[in-house]
């Protein structure tokens, strides 16, 4: 992280149906974009290919799959995963799992991240799904214990990661979305935060997804973004 420029700490979630409409957005966004993340949507639409072709470009990529099995199952799905060349993957923050993806990466460059309550949630929706902690608690158990597992980062809201990074210290990688310029919509996520604000705050990189892809002028949004990490991250 230590060497990436405020674009470099800029990743967009290419959430669109298709590896076509997902090609046609790279372009649309050149060289304002360089790290790119894979998820579900794009991946069962076939584009897992994509993948391996904007790693041959140049361009680094998150596999955002968010494995969750049992560990020969996970150790197995990392080692193929490791073969595409992406720099990060996610899986579920719990023990077991974090532990079958580190022994599956092993020989790779592939970076572990866990995850550990989505933005998606706030503290009524955790007591809902039969919680007993709320998310500040939940998010600094599975940040110890993706450290523990010897995993690379976690994904949480940028609202925890001040607190978050005083208790890993500086080596966890902390990777941030729920992230929204001042001013636009929220959409589905509850725990937002401006990319000024995220990267203040200590995030390392910064997810996002439709404040870009759904902007009118993708490219102009993506620049405006990374202007804003390196108004926030200037000594
Ligand atoms: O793992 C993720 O990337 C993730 C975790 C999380 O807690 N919240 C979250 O929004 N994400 C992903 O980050 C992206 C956010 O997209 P936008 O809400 O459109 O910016 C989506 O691709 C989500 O799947």
């Amino acid at each position: 992280m230590a060497s990436d420029t405020a674009r470099d700490r800029l990743i967009v979630a290419l959430d669109v149906p298709d590896a076509g409409q997902a090609r046609a957005l790279v372009e649309r966004l050149g060289d304002s974009v360089s790290f790119y993340k894979l998820g579900m949507e794009i991946v069962y639409g076939g584009g897992l290919d994509l993948a391996s072709r904007l790693v041959g470009e140049g361009k680094r990529v998150f596999l955002d799959l968010k494995l969750h099995d049992i560990p020969t199952t996970v150790e197995r799905a990392t080692a193929q995963i490791a073969r595409i060349g992406a720099t990060f993957l996610t899986v579920h923050a719990y023990p077991q799992t974090l532990a079958a993806a580190v022994a599956g990466k092993a020989g790779s460059s592939l970076k572990i991240l866990g995850v550990t309550v989505m933005t998606s949630y706030d503290n009524a929706d955790l007591a809902a799904a039969g919680y007993r902690s709320g998310v500040r608690e939940t998010v600094e158990r599975r940040a110890l214990q993706t450290r523990d597992a010897g995993a690379d980062g976690i994904i949480l809201s940028a609202a925890e990661v001040a607190e978050l990074r005083a208790l890993v210290g500086a080596d966890l990688l902390l990777v941030t979305p729920g992230i929204r310029p001042a001013g636009s919509d929220a959409n589905d996520q509850k725990r937002i935060v401006t990319p000024g604000e995220a990267i203040r705050a200590g995030a390392d990189y910064l997810v996002v997804g439709r404040p870009v892809t759904a902007a009118g002028d993708p490219r102009r949004a993506a620049e405006a973004i990374v202007e804003e990490i390196a108004a926030a991250s200037a000594p």
